[in-house]
C-alpha cells in the first residue's frame, strides 16, 4: 500500500508517517517533506523516483505526473482502469496528506510583490487535493493536521479500510473547502492588484481596497438551526474561517442558540463593546431596551433592567466584564433567554446554570473595543450590499461636537449626551433615546418618523423622562420633536445636525432654553 505525503505545514507529519510506516505503507514524498521524514529515520521514496522526472521549475512541477495522478484517480472496480495501471506500471495510492503553500500569509505582508504571490499559488498540491477528493471512495485525503490523531489511531487499531465511506466523504469535502478558500483568497488578492504601468516584479496587492472587484466570501457551516426567524423557515449558522464573535461563541450552559438568539446576541455584543466602562445591556428584537454603565456591575444590571422592566422579560443580556456573583444574583429571578459576557466567575456560572433554559455564552471579545475588520454584508434581491462597520465612538469624538444653542450643557449632561449618543447608534432608525445618569430611560425605535419615536419615549418613560437628555441618531427635519421634548421636560439634546431646517430646530431649542449639541455625523441603523 502506498501513501503520498506533500505538506507545507510539517507539524505532526513525522508522527503520522511513523504510524503509516509501521503498518507497512510505502511512503512517497516531495523534497522538503521527504527530508523531514528521512531526518526522523523513516524510509521514503522520492516522488521523482516514482515519476522518473526531477522536481523542476523551482518546484512548480513535482507531483504533476500521470504516475501520481493515475494512481489517485483509478477506480479499482473498473477492469479497463486496472488494465491502464498495469500497462503503465502505476501502483494505486491509498492515502494522501497535503496542505498548501501559505498564500494568505504571503500576501498579508506589505512587501509582497505580485511575483512573490504568484510563486505562492500552489498548483500541484491543489491538484492532488482535487484528484484524491474526486476519488474519495478509494483514496483518503487529509488536509488538516488535526485529523492525523483520529485517523492515525484508527489505522493503528483497525486498519485503513475501517475508515468508512461517510468519513472519507467528510474528509473529501473538507479538502475541497480547503482548496475553495485558497482560491477565494487568490481571486480576492488578484482583484486588488493594479498591473497598469507595472510588471509582476513591481506590482503589489492593495490591502486598503475594501470592496474588491470580485467578492468571494467563504463561510464554514457551524450548525443547522432548529428553524429560522419563524418556525416555517429553515436556517443554519455559518462562520468566517477562524472568525470570532457571536458566530463562534462558546455555549457554557443551556439549549442551543436559536436564529433569533444569535441575531440578538450579536446586537448585545456590539452594544456592550461601545463602552469602555462596565456596561450591561438588555436586548429585545435587536434593540437595547435597557442599558447602563456603572462601576458596580450588579448596579449596572439593575439600572439596565429598570430602564424597561416589562420589555426585559425574555430578553438577551450583554456584559462587557467578567460576570460577578453579585450581578448573577441580581438578575437570577428574571427570565432571560441568553446571557453573553467575556467570562464568568465560577460561582456566578454555577448559580445561573441552575436555570435550565438560560443559554450562557462566553465571548472574550465582549471585553474589547478593537474595530471589526470584516465589512457589514447584507443580502438584497439579486445582490449584496457591503459597507465598512460603523466605528466605536471614542471619548475624544466630543471634541468635534458643537454647541448650537446659547445655553451650554453641564459636565454631567455632556456625559449623559455621550452615553445616549452611543446608545442611539444601536437602536433601529428612526432612533430616539432618553437617558439619565448614563442609563436608558426609554427608547423610540424603528419608527417611520422621528417625532413618533419621541412620542414613544415620552409614553414609555412616563414620569421618569423629566430632566433626561435626548439623543437622535439623525437630524431633526422639523422642530416638532423639540416641542415634544420641551413638553416632556427634556434637559438637553444631542443630534447630528445637517437639516435644511437646522436653524428652525436650533431656534426652538433656544426658545425653550434647552442646550443642543451637534455631533456632525449620523448613526443610522436599518
Ligand atoms: N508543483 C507540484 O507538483 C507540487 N506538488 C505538491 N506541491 C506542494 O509542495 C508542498 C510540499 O513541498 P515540499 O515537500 O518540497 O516541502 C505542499 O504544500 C504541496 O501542496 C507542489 N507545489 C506547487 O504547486
Amino acid at each position: 500500500m502506498q501513501a503520498l505525503l506533500s505538506v507545507y505545514n510539517k507539524s505532526g507529519i513525522v508522527e503520522f508517517s511513523k504510524i503509516l510506516a509501521n503498518k507497512g505503507f510505502n511512503l512517497i514524498s516531495t523534497g522538503g517533506t521527504a527530508k523531514s521524514l528521512v531526518d526522523a529515520g523513516l524510509k521514503v521514496q522520492q516522488v521523482q523516483d516514482v515519476t522518473e522526472y526531477p522536481e523542476m521549475l523551482d518546484g512548480r512541477v513535482k507531483t504533476l505526473h500521470p504516475k501520481i495522478h493515475g494512481a489517485l484517480l483509478a477506480r479499482p472496480e473498473l477492469p479497463h482502469h486496472q488494465e491502464d495501471l498495469t500497462k503503465y506500471n502505476i501502483k494505486p495510492i491509498k492515502i494522501v496528506v497535503v496542505n498548501l503553500y501559505p498564500f494568505v500569509e504571503t500576501v498579508s505582508k506589505p512587501s509582497t510583490t505580485l511575483l512573490d504571490a504568484l510563486e505562492n499559488i500552489d498548483i500541484g498540491g491543489h491538484t492532488l487535493i482535487r484528484a484524491s477528493s474526486k476519488n474519495f471512495q478509494n483514496v483518503i485525503i487529509i488536509v488538516d493536521p488535526s485529523d492525523y490523531k483520529w485517523i492515525g489511531e484508527r489505522i493503528e487499531s483497525s486498519g485503513l479500510e475501517s475508515i468508512t465511506l461517510e468519513e472519507r466523504k467528510k474528509l473529501a469535502l473538507k479538502a475541497f473547502q480547503h482548496g475553495c478558500s485558497y482560491d477565494a483568497a487568490v481571486t480576492q488578492y488578484l482583484s486588488t492588484v493594479d498591473i497598469k504601468d507595472q510588471t509582476i516584479e513591481t506590482a503589489k496587492g492593495n490591502p486598503s481596497v475594501e470592496f474588491p472587484g470580485e467578492f468571494v466570501p467563504l463561510y464554514e457551516k457551524k450548525a443547522d438551526l432548529r428553524y429560522g426567524e419563524n418556525p416555517h423557515q429553515k436556517a443554519a449558522l455559518y462562520s468566517i474561517p477562524n472568525g470570532g464573535g457571536i458566530a463562534n461563541a462558546q455555549l457554557l450552559h443551556g439549549p442551543a442558540l436559536s436564529y433569533n438568539n444569535i441575531l440578538d446576541g450579536d446586537a448585545a455584543l456590539k452594544a456592550v463593546r461601545e463602552f469602555s466602562q462596565t456596561a450591561c445591556v438588555v436586548i429585545k428584537h435587536t434593540n437595547p431596551c435597557g442599558l447602563s454603565v456603572h462601576q458596580d456591575q450588579a448596579e449596572a444590571y439593575t439600572r439596565a433592567f429598570n430602564g424597561d422592566p416589562k420589555s426585559a422579560y425574555g430578553g438577551i443580556l450583554g456584559f462587557n466584564r467578567k460576570l460577578t456573583l453579585a450581578a448573577a444574583t441580581a438578575l437570577k429571578s428574571v427570565f432571560y433567554e441568553v446571557i453573553i459576557a467575556p467570562d464568568y466567575e465560577p460561582e456566578a456560572l454555577a448559580l445561573l446554570s441552575k436555570k435550565e433554559k438560560l443559554r450562557i455564552i462566553r465571548i472574550p471579545e465582549a471585553a474589547t473595543q478593537e474595530a471589526f475588520t470584516q465589512p457589514d454584508i447584507r443580502t438584497i434581491t439579486g445582490g449584496a450590499l457591503l459597507q465598512s462597520p460603523n466605528p466605536i465612538i471614542k471619548d475624544e469624538s466630543t471634541k468635534n461636537w458643537k454647541v448650537a444653542t446659547t445655553n451650554q450643557p453641564s459636565e454631567q449632561q455632556m456625559k449623559d449626551l455621550l452615553f445616549a449618543w452611543r446608545v442611539s447608534k444601536h437602536v433601529k432608525s428612526n432612533a430616539i433615546v432618553f437617558a439619565k445618569d448614563e442609563t436608558i430611560v426609554s427608547i423610540g425605535a424603528g419608527q417611520p418618523n422621528r417625532s413618533q419615536s419621541v412620542d414613544i419615549c415620552c409614553k414609555v418613560g412616563g414620569d421618569k423622562v423629566k430632566g433626561c437628555v435626548m439623543a437622535s441618531d439623525a437630524f431633526f427635519p422639523f422642530a416638532d420633536s423639540i416641542d415634544l421634548a420641551h413638553a416632556a421636560n427634556i434637559a438637553c439634546i444631542v443630534q447630528p445636525g445637517g437639516s435644511i431646517r437646522d436653524q428652525e430646530v436650533i431656534d426652538a431649542a433656544n426658545k425653550f432654553n434647552i442646550p443642543m449639541v451637534l455631533t456632525g455625523n449620523r448613526n443610522f441603523l436599518h
